[in-house]
Formats: C-alpha cells, structure tokens, sequence
C-alpha cells in the first residue's frame, strides 16, 4: 500500500512526524481493522455477546465498540437486519464518545449521512431528548434515513440543509454538538486506495475553508455551557489544530476539554500546536485536542476536539433558563390522535381529508400496547404520519426530510404501518408478534420477502380478545425486523424490497 501514497502527502507526513515516520508508514502493511458497534438503544451489549456467535473484541475508546474478524459478515446476518449493531471503523467511534451524550440531551449533528455517528449519539440519548441530524447531500440524506430507521431511532428529525439556514431557527438551542466535517480524508488512505489516488495536496487547505464555515455555524447553535466535538479523518494541521486555534481566538468563551493523551483515552495522542505556523493566541490549547494514530492504535487516522462554551459571552452573565420555543403541535396520544395544527411548517402540514387520525387510532387500539410514541406530538404531511420529538423550534422554509419517527401513512381510510414504525417498537410494544432464532431458516426468508406458513399458536397475543389475523410484529431472536399480515395459517410479507437479504 506504502507505493500508493501520494508523494506531496508523503512529503508533508515526513515533515510532520520525522522520527516516527517509519512506524507510520509501517501501518499501511498492516491488516486493516473491521468494527462494529452495538446500539444499546435495542439491546444492552452484554445482552448482545450473549446472543452473537461473532468473534468480538472491545475498542478500548468506545463502550459499545468492537473489533471482529477479517472474514466475518456481520452485514449479512439478522442481527444486522433487526438493526443490533452499525458496522463502523473503529476510529470513527471517537467523536461520538467524546461528545459525551447523555439522555434528554438537544444534540445536533451537522454533517450526518450516512448516520454512523448520529446512530451512535441516538444509542446514547437512549430515546430521551432530541437529536437533529443534517446533512447537505440530497442522495447521502437518503442512507442517513435508512440508518436511522434501521437502528429503531424514534427521537430523530433529519433535514437536508445549508447550515446557513439553520443558524436562525436553532440559534442557541443545542446542549450538544457533533461537527464531523467533510475533509481531505487523508487517514482512510488505508481503509480505502481510492481516496489516496484522488487526493491533491491542495485539498487540505479547500476542506479548510469549508470546516471554517462548519464549525462558526454550529458554533452558533450550540447552548451556553454546551459542548461541541469537532473531528476529521485526516492528518494536516490545517484541517486541525488550526482550525481549532483559529476558533478559539475568534471566540474567547469557548474552551478546549482535554482528551488528547488524557489518562482517561490513553491511546489518543495530543494535538500538535507545535505544528501550527505563529500568530494564534491561544495554539497552545490544541494540545488537549486529540490525534488517533494508526501506528499508535487499532485504528485509521482521527482528529477530534471537544470544546465547551464556558457560559458567558464576552463576559456577560451565563444564560440563565433556556429560552422556551415555540411547539408545533401538541403531545398526543395514539387513541387520542388529532390533527397538527395549521402553519406548522413544512414538517407539519395539514392532514389529509379522509379521517386519518381515526385510521391511526383504530391500528394503535388494535395493533399496539399503550406508549410508543404517546410522548411524541403526531404530524402529518399528506398521508404520512410522524411522532415528532418535542421541543422542536417552527422549521418554516427548512427541508424537513424526517420530521420525526415515521410511523404510516393511510390509504383508503387503513392505516399502512411503516418498516420505520417495526424497527423503532419493542417486541413488548406489539398486541400481535412472532419471534424466530437467527438460525430458524424461516428468519431468512421472511428476510428475502417470502411469505411463511405459520400456525395461529405460534403467534404471540398479548391481550385476551385479540384475534390472530392482522398485522404481526416479526421478529429475531426477540428483536423487531418488519411487518408481516397473518391470516388462516399464512404469514404475508411486508418486509420492504430494498431492504431484503440477497
Ligand atoms: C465525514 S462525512 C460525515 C460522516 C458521518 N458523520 C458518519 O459518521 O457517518 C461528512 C459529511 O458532510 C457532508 N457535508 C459536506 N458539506 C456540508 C455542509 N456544508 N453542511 C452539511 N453537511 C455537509 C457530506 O455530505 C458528508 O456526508
């Protein structure tokens, strides 16, 4: 892989690490690593190497991260279907973790798709609180949505915009935020040949530009007090430490938390101030940033930095209540439903004419345990209904891809239960459900889309009175992957085409 490399990239590492130059270029002979992370938001990880025949190791930077082996599949197994893990480089964990999530928390992530962070800061606000995930490419919004359905996340709001459009309706409203930047890439020249091939050594300081803008706009919606984690997968220092020195003496009320080479994430070496041209005041301070080496850990190239708002601006007094926004609709419960109220936005347009919100309390009564989304405020768009997270701000003129956890849509006066709607129930959640072992061979064809023999007693009812035919939560290993309609022994199959084993 070393022959690979492009020489200016070459060049410029040598400048940087001298000594060390060796071992690191050492590391591209090295095998690359496979990670995995379980989403505790489904299933406790002890729960999980439990129930998973995979050869697991842990990452010692992220408490649900795991190495498995070369030659293992985790993409092609049920477990992935029922959305208990997130395949993820095991670097890539870092960000994520220094953010330090916990539940209830408003979380924005700027720069989302496709999702393998956001899914991670969703496991750790474990269905409490907001999370906000942004990315500004159309067809890359498209997987964020597919991973966040995947992995049940019911607290999610994606959108697909300029940043610059953001600032206004989320000034100041996030307790945290996750700025994963678009970058040169230059620490996946490992994991990935083409992205060595495609570099040019001015991509270092183009990304610059970009990140500069990235993190003044998040920086912008974060809370006083909050907490922001900036990261890159590259190396230069432009994309780095400066611009992490360049913020600092733009904003002097923000501050950096250590991490880097902290006795707490002992594999993270410091950020490299000692690499930043004069001129910054406080360059110093990047040395709590933190650099993940792949000579000097299991992992590819990272940067990250957390940096805190100390609470004041300019030396003014902290914000003392956060400030009360406006709500879109009421909290709901489903046998309750009613419309959203008019001039929601585009999140929440009006509902469509053919009683729907009778259609959605007629299959929460007869398909559904009290709860999953009782929390939530019902939006509709058209026929589509979405339990949105509260506390949300008027999203007027913002593209609004998911105002929520999607639940259905009505067609001819029935409610359509969403694949979005499964993933996001416990099997607990569901009146009617099913249950088969990943190794049943049923589990996979239901997963192809087959459609299953099943006698009426191997339903699960979990109220008396409750007849067998209906819609059925399908599940492995007690974990919901999809919907299914039983009726005289047959089980039809709901599972969607773009999501079915191959
Ligand atoms: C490093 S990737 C994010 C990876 C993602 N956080 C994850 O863990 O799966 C950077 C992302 O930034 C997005 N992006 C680029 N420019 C952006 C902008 N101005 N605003 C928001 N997102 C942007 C890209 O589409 C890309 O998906």
């Amino acid at each position: 892989m070393k022959q690979g490399l492009p020489e200016a990239f070459v060049q410029a590492m040598e400048a940087r690490l001298g000594a060390e130059m060796p071992a690191f270029l050492a590391s591209y002979d090295e095998e690359r690593l496979y990670g995995l992370r379980v989403n505790t938001w489904k299933v406790p990880v002890q729960a999980f190497l439990a129930l998973s025949e995979l050869e697991l190791r842990p990452v010692p930077w992220a408490e649900s991260g795991f190495y498995y082996k070369d030659g293992d599949r985790p993409g092609k197994h049920p477990h992935y279907h029922a959305g208990l893990y997130y395949i993820q480089e095991p670097s890539a964990m870092a960000p994520a973790e220094l953010l330090d999530v916990r539940p209830g928390d408003r979380v924005l992530d700027l720069c989302a798709a496709p999702g393998g962070k956001t899914t991670q800061l969703a496991s750790r606000l474990q269905g409490e609180g907001l999370l906000v995930a942004n990315d500004v490419h159309p067809d890359r919004v498209k997987a964020l949505v597919k991973n966040i359905e995947l992995s049940g996340i019911r607290n999610a709001v994606v959108l697909n915009e300029d940043p610059e459009k953001l600032e206004g309706p989320f000034e100041g409203f996030f307790d945290k935020i996750l700025v994963d930047t678009p970058c040169s890439g230059e620490g996946m020249f490992r994991k990935e040949v083409e992205m060595a091939k495609a570099w040019r050594p001015d991509w270092p300081e183009r990304y610059a530009a970009m990140q500069r803008v990235l993190l003044r706009q998040a920086a912008r919606m974060l809370k006083p007090g909050g907490t922001l984690a900036y990261s890159t997968c590259t190396f230069s220092q432009e994309e780095n430490e400066a611009m992490i020195a360049e913020f600092l003496d733009a904003n002097p009320w923000f501050e950096v938390v250590p991490v880097g080479g902290s006795a707490v994430h002992q594999e993270f070496a410091p950020g490299r101030p000692d690499w930043l041209p004069a001129g910054y005041a406080r360059g110093a301070e990047t040395a709590g940033t933190a650099r993940l080496w792949p000579h000097r850990l299991q992992g590819e190239g990272h940067y990250a930095a957390v940096l805190r708002h100390r609470g004041s601006v300019g030396g003014g007094t902290p914000a003392a209540a956060e400030p009360e926004r406006g709500l879109r609709v009421e909290p709901l419960r489903p046998r309750e439903a009613r419309p959203a109220r008019k001039g929601a936005g585009r999140a929440g347009a009006a509902a469509p004419a053919a009683d729907p919100l009778e259609a959605l309390g007629r299959f929460a009564a007869e398909q559904l345990a009290a709860g999953p989304y009782s929390g939530a405020a019902v939006v509709w768009r058209g026929e589509h209904a979405y339990a949105a997270p509260k506390a949300l701000p008027e999203l007027d003129g913002i593209r609004v891809i998911r105002p929520g956890w999607y639940l259905g849509s009505v067609a001819k006066q029935r409610f359509v239960p969403s694949h979005a709607l499964a993933m996001g129930l416990r099997a607990s959640d569901a009146l009617r459900s099913v249950s088969f072992a990943a190794a049943n061979p049923r589990t996979v064809k239901y997963l192809k889309g087959e459609t299953l023999e099943l006698a009426a007693d191997e339903l699960h009812i979990a109220q008396e009175g409750i007849q067998p035919k209906g819609f059925v939560l399908v599940c492995v290993d007690g974990f919901p992957v999809g919907w299914g309609r039983w009726q005289d022994g047959l089980l039809k199959n709901d599972y969607p085409p773009g999501w079915r084993w191959t």
